[in-house]
């Protein structure tokens, strides 16, 4: 069996990523597997065990470093956020296209591992426009939108290391977008 495609989605807290993936996760010819991160935050209301992230305490998460069962790991504002190696791999070797949905420090670590990985950059169309999803969301404290925004405007300065850059103004038109790069990539 042919092995999927790895797909990277990254950009900035709040521009919309998950919000884009849950379009794209509708085309079913793309054949497309999520891969659930682990993470040391907290469980924000709605989110599900295992659906998610797996939630986990910091010792755990340094274990699961030590042991190599991460295909990459970053901190980010806080917190740590990785990749489980070994459901990755499987979901590839299963033909699955395998989206990992993650931030710049992990998605720069998986390019040189996996060169030939398909690296997509997400960006607001304009900082303020950015300001204004991560605040209309809700999720975050004061202290953590400032810090998310400043880390934001440090990442987007990055977006000429992904393959592709695409521009989410409008959900419908970034899934488009991101349906013709994977369908090209198909091939
Ligand atoms: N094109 C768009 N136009 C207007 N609002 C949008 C658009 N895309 C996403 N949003 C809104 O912006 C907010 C942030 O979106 P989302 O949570 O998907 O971002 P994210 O990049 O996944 O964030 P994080 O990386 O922090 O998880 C949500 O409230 C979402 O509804
Ligand atoms: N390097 C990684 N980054 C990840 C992973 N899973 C999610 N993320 C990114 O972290 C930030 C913050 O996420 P939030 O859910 O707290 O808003 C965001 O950019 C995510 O895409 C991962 O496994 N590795």
């Amino acid at each position: 069996m042919k092995r999927g495609l790895l797909i990277i989605l990254s950009g900035p807290s709040g521009v919309g990523k998950g919000t884009v993936r849950e379009q794209l996760f509708k085309e079913e010819s793309l054949n497309l597997a999520y891969s659930i991160s682990m993470t040391t935050r907290y469980k924000r209301p709605g989110e599900k065990e295992g659906i998610d992230y797996f939630f986990v305490d910091v010792d755990t998460f340094k274990k699961k470093i030590e042991q190599g069962e991460l295909l990459e790991y970053a901190q980010f504002v806080g917190n740590y956020y990785g990749t489980p190696k070994a459901y990755v791999d499987q979901l590839l070797d299963e033909g699955k296209n395998v989206v990992l949905e993650i931030e710049v420090q992990g998605a720069l670590q998986v390019m040189k591992k996996v060169p030939d990985a398909l690296t997509i950059f997400l960006v607001p169309p304009s900082m303020e426009e950015l300001e204004k999803r991560i605040r209309g969301r809700r999720t975050e404290a004061e202290d953590v939108i400032k810090e998310r925004l400043d880390k934001a405007r440090r990442e987007i300065a990055t977006k000429d290391q992904y393959k592709h850059v695409v521009v989410n103004d409008d959900v419908m038109r970034a899934k488009d977008d991101i349906v013709k790069i994977i369908e090209e990539n198909m091939k």
